[in-house]
């Protein structure tokens, strides 16, 4: 293990990169990095969408190898380069990454096991059932996850899936919990960006702790509140280059911003008109699925209607129930004052139903494909032409929307699953946002991508609602809310509870109203 006593009483740098670059196929992804790492702080990786934060703590796991020239020190000892997932464990380096790394298709056992684990002592026979279950149940309990290792992946909310990511990484640990975390260097990517608001506090809680602890951490986030709050240290990246290194306590949340996008970003809160006047575009009355109890909702052409509420409220059923994606138990829904009952998600987009789904790598981005089949999904009968599929019809209209969300690199032959987390959910949203219809649905639409992404993707639906469309927009990130939503709907344990119009749609007035609701329990 890497931390000695002296290590820590001195407070010497935990980890130092020396000259790192990363070539992919012609494309420097990272440009001669150095910094350092100092013991017992929160550094935080700072970044656009496609700066290369992925792809250095892929270099340091020892999942890619750097450019020759590199240098690596860990704990004051020089690392041979490439690591390799083995000499990082051996390092003391845990991770965390951006997609936790978990196979759906597996139990949370299955996803713990590896090489030669969970054998009787002195055996070669088959890896003992057992054994595995009740290591990995151990393991679940030292980071208080209340759920069976025999429970599949897939299964999961996005919450226990990072949690139980976060302690497959400690799983060789003796200690528990905040022990085995302060004695190794943790490297969390983007952890809390699909988590909800509630669940977020107990990881920053936790990391704070750890840093109490004596904890190293590097830190990967786009939201610039959360890195405010625990971060000592800043590292930033720009087109793969450094392009600051220093520490936090005297930088402001603008500043930060203004340090990662490289201009100050004007704040663009145009405050809404108020309800809207249009026609209902959707309407769903009585709906029921597993969680939601009764829901009826009305939304107009032209108003963009929040949906807001505590973990396990119903948010994301309701969004797949409109999107088509998940039949109902009961309930009736009407699109422009006709009967509404898609069966799938093509069905309702036929209808001119468009919806960015919750979770980007399970039901957003088809991987395999490249940036055009993914935006283009759905649409092609727009591209058709005497019944035949005219591609370079195909091609540009791929390439507008590309340029107007900003989808880097600009590329539509290139495989999705070669961009980096923002820019892949960049492309969800733009197939969603990008072709017309009546109304939108977002749920999380901005989860993993830039403040200034963010920002260009609220103006663009913005636009689209000044245009007639209906938007409904679920997410757990309140500030999502404010200055873009007519109206807040407050969702609790299936059923709509409350709502907030003008003023009251702020940060501290929506939080209080979830708030009561789960204390009202
Ligand atoms: N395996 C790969 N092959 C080719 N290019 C890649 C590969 N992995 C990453 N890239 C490219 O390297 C650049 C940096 O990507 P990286 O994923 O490191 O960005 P990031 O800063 O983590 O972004 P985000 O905030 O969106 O997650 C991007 O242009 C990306 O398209």
């Amino acid at each position: 293990m890497i931390t000695s006593d002296t290590d820590v009483r001195t407070g010497s740098d935990a980890l130092r990169i020396e000259n790192l670059s990363k070539t992919f196929s012609g494309q420097r992804a990272l440009n001669e990095v150095s910094f350092a790492v100092p013991r017992g702080k929160i550094t935080a990786l700072l970044g656009m969408n496609g700066s290369g934060k992925s792809t250095l703590i892929k270099v340091l796991a020892g999942v890619y190898q750097p450019d020759p020239g590199a240098a690596l020190t860990i704990g004051g000892t020089a690392m041979p380069l490439p690591m390799t997932p083995r000499t990082a464990h051996e390092a003391g380096l845990r991770f965390l990454h951006q997609d936790v790394g978990l196979v759906d298709s597996l139990t949370i056992a299955d996803n713990f096991a590896f090489v030669d684990r969970f054998r009787a002592p002195g055996t070669f026979g088959p890896i003992s059932k057992r054994r595995q279950h009740e290591h990995v149940a151990a393991t679940l309990e030292k980071f208080a996850i209340s759920v069976h290792p025999g429970a599949l992946v897939g299964s999961l909310n996005p919450t226990l899936r990072t949690m139980v990511g976060l302690a497959r990484a400690f799983q060789d640990e003796e200690e528990s919990g905040v022990q085995a975390f302060a004695k190794n260097i943790v490297v969390l990517d983007e952890p809390t960006a699909s988590l909800p608001v509630e669940e977020v506090d107990t990881i920053l809680t936790s990391l704070e702790e750890l840093k109490a602890n004596g904890g190293t951490v590097i830190y990967v986030s786009h939201r610039t509140e959360e890195v405010k709050r625990i971060a000592d240290q800043l590292v930033i990246l720009r087109d793969g280059k450094l392009v600051a290194d220093e520490p936090i306590a005297e930088l402001g949340v603008d500043d930060i911003v203004s340090r990662v996008v490289g201009k100050r970003l004007e704040k663009t809160r145009i405050p809404r008109r108020g309800l809207r006047e249009g026609d209902v575009v959707l309407a769903a009355q009585g709906i029921t699925g597993r969680r939601l109890r009764g829901v009826d909702l009305k939304v107009r052409s032209g108003e963009i209607l929040g949906v807001a509420g505590l973990v396990g409220c119903g948010r994301s059923e309701l969004i797949r129930i409109l999107a088509g994606a998940q039949s109902p138990s009961s309930g009736h829904m009407e699109l422009a004052g006709k009967s509404y009952a898609p069966d799938s998600p093509a069905t309702a987009i036929a209808a001119g139903v468009s919806c960015v789904p919750q979770e980007r790598r399970r039901e957003g981005a088809v991987l395999p494909m490249s940036v055009r089949e993914n935006i283009t999904l759905g649409r092609l009968k727009t591209f058709t032409r005497n019944g035949a599929l005219d591609g370079r019809k195909e091609r540009n209209g791929a390439l507008r929307l590309i340029e107007q969300f900003s989808v880097k690199p600009a590329d539509p032959s290139r495989l999705i699953g070669l961009l980096s987390g923002g820019n892949q959910q960049k492309v969800v949203v733009a197939r969603a946002a990008g072709f017309g219809g009546t109304a939108l649905l977002l749920d999380e639409p901005t989860q993993g991508v830039d403040a200034l992404a963010k920002q260009e993707i609220a103006n663009i639906v913005r636009g689209l609602a000044a245009d007639g469309l209906a938007v409904i927009l679920a997410s757990t990130d309140f500030e999502e809310f404010v200055g873009l939503c007519d109206r807040v709907l407050i969702l609790d344990r299936g059923r709509l509870v409350a709502e907030a119009t003008g003023e009251d749609i702020n940060e501290e007035h929506l939080a209080l109203l979830c708030a009561q609701q789960g204390a009202a329990a």
